[in-house]
Formats: C-alpha cells, sequence, structure tokens
C-alpha cells in the first residue's frame, strides 16, 4: 500500500468510527454557542461555518447562538465610549444597549451567516426579538456578594421557539442573535451563554455546546492542572460562587440547561479548529462536560429519532 493509500484508510477508519455517533445525534438538536473570544480568527470562523453546515447535512440539526462581546467593546472603543464589566455581565446603558444591538445583529450575526450560507442556503439571522422568540427581564449580578444593578441586562424568562423551529423544519439552520425585549417592549442585552442555555431548554435540545477560548472549566483558575473534564451539576451549583468573572455566565448556562432536560453541556475550546466535531462525533470528550448529578448513558447502541424532520 502507498502512504497516500495509506492516509486515505485511516481516514475512512475515522469516518467509520463516527458511525455510532452520527446514528446517536441523527435528527437532534444541537445548541452551538459561538463566543466571541473564540470568533476572532478568520480561519477558525470559516472551519466553524462548515462544521454547521457538516452538522445540517449528516441530519442533526445545529442552532446557532452567538456572542460578540470583543466586537461590542470594539465598536464602543471606535465610538469614543467606554465598557464596563461587572461580575461577568456588560453594564448597558440605553446608550451602550443601542451599539450591543447593532453590532449583535448587524455585524457579528450577519457575518456569520454570510459564512454559512457560502456553503449553501442555509443560515437565517434572527435576533430574541423576532416573533416573541425570547422576553426578558431585567436581571441584577452579584458584586462583591450583593444584587447589583447593572442597566438594561436581562434574563430570559419566557422563549417562544415556534420561529427557530421553523426554521429547522425547513432545514435551515438558524443563527440567533441575543437581544430581547421586556414584556413593556423595552430591549434588554442578554449575555448569550444565558439566551443559548435558555433555547436550549425551551426547543429540547440534545446537547449544548459551548465554544470559547479556553480549554474548558478550571475549577481552581488559573492552576492549570485543575481542567475538569466533566462536573455533575450538584458540583458544579457549589463551585459557581467561586468563580472568576467570565465564566460565571457560561457555567451558570450549563448548568441551567442540564438542570432544565438538556442531557449534557459541553465547554470546549473554541481555537481548535473543528473543536466540535471532535466533541460530538468521537469519544475523546475534550473540554469540560456538565451533566445533571444522575449521569445520563453516554452512547446508547440504537439510534433515535427525535420530533423534528430533517
Ligand atoms: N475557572 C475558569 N476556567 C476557565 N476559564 C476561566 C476561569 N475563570 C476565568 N476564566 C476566563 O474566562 C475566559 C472565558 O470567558 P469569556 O472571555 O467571557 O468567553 P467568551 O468570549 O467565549 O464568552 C477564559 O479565557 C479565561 O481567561
Ligand atoms: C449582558 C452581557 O454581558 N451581554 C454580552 C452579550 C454578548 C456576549 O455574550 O458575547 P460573548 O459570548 O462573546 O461574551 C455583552 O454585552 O458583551
Amino acid at each position: 500500500m502507498t502512504e497516500s493509500n495509506l492516509a486515505a484508510t485511516e481516514k475512512a477508519h475515522t469516518l467509520a468510527a463516527a458511525l455510532p455517533w452520527l446514528q446517536r445525534l441523527s435528527g437532534k438538536i444541537v445548541v452551538v454557542k459561538y463566543g466571541g473570544n473564540a470568533m476572532v480568527d478568520e480561519d477558525l470562523k470559516r472551519a466553524f461555518a462548515a462544521d454547521m453546515v457538516f452538522l445540517r447535512t449528516v441530519g442533526l440539526h445545529p442552532v446557532v447562538v452567538h456572542g460578540g462581546g470583543p466586537q461590542i467593546t470594539a465598536m464602543l472603543a471606535r465610538l469614543g465610549m467606554t465598557g464596563e464589566f461587572r461580575g461577568g455581565f456588560r453594564v448597558t446603558t440605553p446608550e451602550v444597549m443601542d451599539i450591543v444591538r447593532m453590532v449583535l445583529f448587524g455585524q457579528v450575526g450577519r457575518e456569520l451567516v454570510g459564512l454559512i450560507n457560502s456553503h449553501g442556503p442555509y443560515a437565517v439571522g434572527i435576533s430574541g426579538e423576532d416573533a416573541h422568540l425570547f422576553t426578558a427581564t431585567r436581571r441584577s449580578v452579584m458584586v462583591d456578594g450583593a444584587a447589583t444593578d447593572i442597566g438594561l441586562v436581562g434574563d430570559v424568562t419566557s422563549v417562544n421557539p415556534d420561529a427557530v423551529l421553523d426554521l429547522i423544519g425547513a432545514g435551515r439552520i438558524p443563527v440567533v442573535s441575543t437581544i430581547a425585549p421586556d414584556a413593556d417592549g423595552v430591549v434588554h442585552n442578554i449575555n448569550a451563554d444565558t439566551a443559548a442555555a435558555a433555547l436550549a431548554e425551551a426547543i429540547g435540545a440534545e446537547k449544548l455546546v459551548v465554544l470559547t477560548d479556553v480549554e474548558g472549566l478550571y475549577t481552581d483558575w488559573p492552576d492549570r492542572s485543575s481542567l475538569a473534564s466533566e462536573i455533575d451539576s450538584n458540583t458544579l451549583a457549589a463551585l459557581l460562587p467561586s468563580l472568576d468573572a467570565g465564566m460565571v455566565p457560561k457555567m451558570e448556562a450549563c448548568l441551567r440547561a442540564v438542570q432544565g432536560g438538556v442531557p449534557s453541556a459541553h465547554v470546549i475550546d473554541g481555537r481548535v479548529a473543528h473543536s466540535v466535531l471532535v466533541e460530538l462525533f468521537t469519544g475523546e470528550g475534550i473540554g469540560t462536560m456538565v451533566y445533571p448529578t444522575q449521569p445520563p448513558v453516554v452512547l446508547p447502541t440504537q439510534p433515535q429519532t427525535s420530533g423534528v424532520s430533517s
């Protein structure tokens, strides 16, 4: 056998080895949160878009929820405005809210939609304002142990998933920007991790996959030997108050998702090309898996179907 034959055979083995995962996940919804800090490299962005099309092509239903924190901060700086975070969330005045809305839906969302659609007519951008997708309630955040108001920052308190399910049913890839009106129509800034969890729960996702710019959750940050490959919801709930700002919304979101019925949530390294495919279709188990305190069965041998048509 020549060297190129050998390499081709290895690729075929890799594909064949993915069969049990493809069977298990076929027809299932996977919510993928793509974070602002993992979105800064052009090649990685293209690889991410291709991965979403790959998932759709092999019969999964990917739903992308995107962030854009660094992009919002950059735009604020260009406009001579400062961006302040408290407890991991952006302090959002009405003026900052205008920029958040413009950058998330008009810039970051459009770019992702374009990258995915370079492969075919798949992606449709949608914001929490569309068809009552999200309704927000103003939230406070914990700063030095005290609940603190930080402006137009919301939590998702109700989800109407019909628009997203319609898109999935039509074979599209929804790309969700996380801004949402409250009951009076006042638009709020929603942390993208928070929104991804609420959506994953509401649409009965099989997994929530959160891409970020770190290997996973370090239980004793920044001690590099403390990377958790998995953590159950009770342990995570106990750890949450001790976490550093960046990880708070992310781990709060994973906890919410699994407590809300999503079988598992995964924080993985978005700086590694195709990390989503490694997570979904191999037994490598990269990053940190959060699971309900009763561990789920990781790999049933029989394929399952969902209620959503492909
Ligand atoms: N316990 C922890 N484990 C991992 N990363 C942490 C931890 N605490 C703080 N961080 C920081 O949080 C960052 C990820 O949060 P953030 O930058 O908000 O991500 P994203 O832009 O993907 O939403 C990491 O790059 C890391 O610097
Ligand atoms: C309230 C709040 O903090 N909202 C975030 C929304 C974007 C986001 O979550 O982006 P990343 O996923 O890239 O962090 C913000 O204004 O930065």
